[in-house]
C-alpha cells in the first residue's frame, strides 16, 4: 500500500534540497534528482511547481513512458490521499482508445466485412508478440543500428512468423502457425496484412527493415520459380531464420528503370555456371545475407538468378538517412559464380519473374505505410490535446483542427482501399492479381506514400520544434518525418508507379468505347 500525503503537505516541500511535486496523484520526491534532471532545477523550484500539483506542465513537456522507466519510477514515494490516478500509459497488447488510432475493423462498434473472428484472434496474438517482443528491441536497435537479433528471429521462427510474411501458399502447408492459432489453408492475406500492420508499429522504420523484409521480397521469385532441387536446400533454412536472403536488383545505375540494370550474367565454358559481374545499389538487408536474388542481363535479355555470398560476392553498407539495422548495401559482383541451376524462371524471363513479385512488395508496403500513418496521427491528436499554446489547448485553434481534419481523411482512405484491394487478392490467384491488380496496387501505393509525405509535413508543423528534435515529445514524428521518404522510393518512386497505372487502364480501354 503507497504512503498517503495530502496536498498541503507536499506543499511544504518547496524548495531545492526539499522539492516534492504531484503528478496525476502520486508523489514523487525530487530532492535528489533535481541536479540530474534533464530540464534543469529552475523549472523543478518555480513556484508553481515545487510542492505543487505538476499534472498539466509535466505532460505538456513529457511523453507518459518517461514516468514508466524503473530509474523515475523510484522517485515516487506516495500517493494523495482520496485522489486517483486517470492518465494510463499504453499497456503491451492492447488497442488504443484514441480516436482514429486503430483502423475501424478494431474499433468497438464498427463493422467489417473483411475480417472473421480467427482474424481477430490472430490480430491480439500479433499485437502481444510486437508489443513484448520486437517494439523494445526496434526502439534500442534504430538508435545503436545493429541488426535484429537472432534471439527475435528465432522466436519468429517458432510462430512460423517468416514463412506467413510471404502470404498464403502451399509454403505453410504442414506448418503450425501461430502456434496453431491459423489452419495453414485459412491463412489468407488479411492475416498477413495484420502482421505487416503490427509490425509497423514499431515505429522504428530502419529497423523495420532490417527484419527481414529482404526475405519478403528476395524469397518468393525462389518460392515460385525456383527448381525444386533449389527450393528444398533454400526455402527451410530461410524460413527457419538460419540463412538470411534479400533481392538485388536496383543498381547504382539503375533504379525503378529495371530494364536499365547493367550487371550480366555469362554462362562458363562448360555451361554450368553463371559468371556474374557488375553492382546492386540500395539493398536491403545486403550487408547479413547470405542469398542474394540478383537480377542480371543474360543473352537473351533479363535473367533472375540466386547467387549465394562467396568468392566475388562483397557488400558494404551504405549510410542512408534511416538506420543501419536495415542492413542497406552496396553489392559488387567480380566473377561471382552461381550454378545454371540457380536460376529462378527462365532464361530472359526475368522481367516476369520481377513483376509479379513487385505486386506483392508493394502491397506490403502499402499495409506498413497505412499503419505507420495512423500512428502519426494517434501522435497528433495527444499532442494536440495536452498541450497549450497561447493559453489554450492547440487543438482549440481551428488550423490545428483543419491539419488533423486532412491527416485523419487520408489515413482512413488509405486503409480502406488497402483492405479493398486485399479482399480481392483473397479471391484471385496469383496470376489473376498480376493481370488486375498491377495497377491499383501501384496507385494505392503512390497514394500511401504521398498523403504519409504530406501527413508527416503537417505533423511537423503541430509539433513544432519538437517535430525535429530525436528526443522527447516528438521523437516519433521526428523519426517519421526524416525517413518517410523511403516508403515513397522503394518499390518504385511514386511518378513511375502512377504512370504504370494509367498504362494499365490504357490498356484495358474497351476497343468501341467513345464519348
Ligand atoms: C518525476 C518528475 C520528472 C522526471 C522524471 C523528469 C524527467 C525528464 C526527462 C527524462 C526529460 C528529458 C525529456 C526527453 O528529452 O526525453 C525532461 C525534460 C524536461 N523537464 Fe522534466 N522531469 C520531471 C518533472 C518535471 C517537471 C515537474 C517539470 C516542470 C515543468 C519539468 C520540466 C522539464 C523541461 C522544461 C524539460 C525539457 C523539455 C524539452 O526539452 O522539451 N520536468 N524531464
Amino acid at each position: 500500500m503507497s504512503k498517503q500525503f495530502t496536498f498541503e503537505e507536499v506543499s511544504k516541500h518547496n524548495k531545492p534540497g526539499d522539492l516534492w511535486v504531484v503528478i496525476d496523484a502520486k508523489v514523487y520526491d525530487l530532492s535528489r534528482f533535481q541536479n540530474m534532471h534533464p530540464g534543469g532545477i529552475a523549472v523543478l523550484s518555480d513556484e508553481e511547481v515545487a510542492g505543487q500539483d505538476a499534472t498539466e506542465a509535466f505532460y505538456s513537456l513529457h511523453r507518459v513512458e518517461v514516468l514508466e522507466k524503473p530509474q523515475y519510477k523510484r522517485l515516487q514515494i506516495g500517493v494523495i490521499q482520496g485522489e486517483n490516478s486517470v492518465i494510463k500509459a499504453p499497456v503491451p497488447g492492447e488497442l488504443s482508445l484514441v480516436p482514429y488510432a486503430e483502423p475501424t475493423w478494431l474499433v468497438n462498434g464498427f463493422h467489417s466485412p473483411y475480417y472473421n473472428d480467427n482474424h481477430r484472434k490472430f490480430q491480439v496474438a500479433m499485437r502481444k508478440f510486437v508489443d513484448e517482443f520486437v517494439y523494445p528491441e526496434a526502439q534500442i536497435k534504430e538508435e545503436d543500428g545493429t541488426r535484429v537479433s537472432q534471439e527475435l528471429v528465432d522466436r519468429m521462427a517458432a510462430l512460423n512468423i517468416h514463412a506467413m510474411r510471404l502470404g498464403p501458399g502451399k509454403h505453410l502447408e504442414g506448418l503450425t502457425l501461430m502456434g496453431g492459432l491459423v489452419e495453414p489453408a485459412k491463412f489468407d492475406y488479411f492475416h498477413e496484412l495484420i502482421i505487416n500492420q503490427e509490425v509497423a508499429r514499431c515505429g522504428a522504420r530502419g529497423y523495420g527493415d532490417g527484419l527481414l523484409s529482404g526475405k519478403v521480397i528476395g524469397l518468393p521469385p525462389v518460392l515460385n520459380f525456383g527448381s525444386a532441387e533449389l527450393k528444398a536446400r533454400i526455402v527451410p533454412e530461410v524460413l527457419q531464420g538460419k540463412k538470411f536472403i534479400c533481392l538485388a536488383v536496383s543498381e547504382a545505375q539503375a533504379g525503378s528503370d529495371v530494364m536499365g540494370i547493367q550487371t550480366t550474367a555469362v554462362k562458363s565454358e562448360d555451361g554450368k555456371e553463371w559468371i556474374i559481374n557488375g553492382n546492386k545499389k540500395w539493398i536491403t538487408n545486403g550487408t547479413f545475407c547470405d542469398y542474394f536474388t540478383v537480377g542480371c542481363k543474360t543473352e537473351d535479355g533479363f535473367t533472375v538468378i540466386l547467387v549465394e555470398r562467396g568468392p566475388g560476392v562483397e557488400t558494404k553498407p551504405i549510410k542512408t538517412s534511416y538506420s543501419a539495422a536495415a542492413g542497406t548495401s552496396y553489392v559488387t559482383f567480380t566473377d561471382a559464380r552461381a550454378p545454371v541451376g540457380n536460376t529462378l524462371g527462365e532464361e530472359g524471363g526475368g522481367i516476369f519473374v520481377m513483376l509479379s513479385n513487385f505486386n506483392h512488395e508493394r502491397w506490403v508496403m502499402c499495409c506498413s505505410s497505412a499503419r505507420s500513418q495512423r500512428a502519426i496521427v494517434e501522435e497528433c491528436l495527444k499532442w494536440s490535446a495536452q498541450r497549450k499554446a497561447f493559453g489554450k489547448p492547440l487543438n482549440s485553434l481551428a488550423i490545428i483542427r483543419s491539419k488533423l481534419a486532412a491527416m485523419i481523411s487520408r489515413v482512413e482512405s488509405t486503409q480502406h482501399w488497402l483492405e479493398n484491394i486485399t479482399y480481392q487478392m483473397c479471391n484471385m490467384s496469383y496470376k489473376q492479381q498480376a493481370g488486375k491488380l498491377a495497377g491499383q496496387i501501384a496507385f494505392l501505393k503512390a497514394y500511401a506514400t504521398s498523403t504519409a509525405q504530406e501527413t508527416a509535413t503537417d505533423a511537423v508543423q503541430i509539433f513544432g520544434g519538437r517535430g525535429i528534435t530525436r528526443t522527447g515529445m516528438g521523437r516519433f514524428i521526428e523519426h517519421y518525418h526524416r525517413v518517410v521518404a523511403f516508403d515513397a522510393l522503394l518499390g518504385g518512386a511514386e511518378d513511375v508507379l502512377r504512370d504504370l497505372g494509367v498504362r494499365q487502364a490504357m490498356r484495358g480501354m474497351p476497343k468501341d468505347a467513345r464519348l
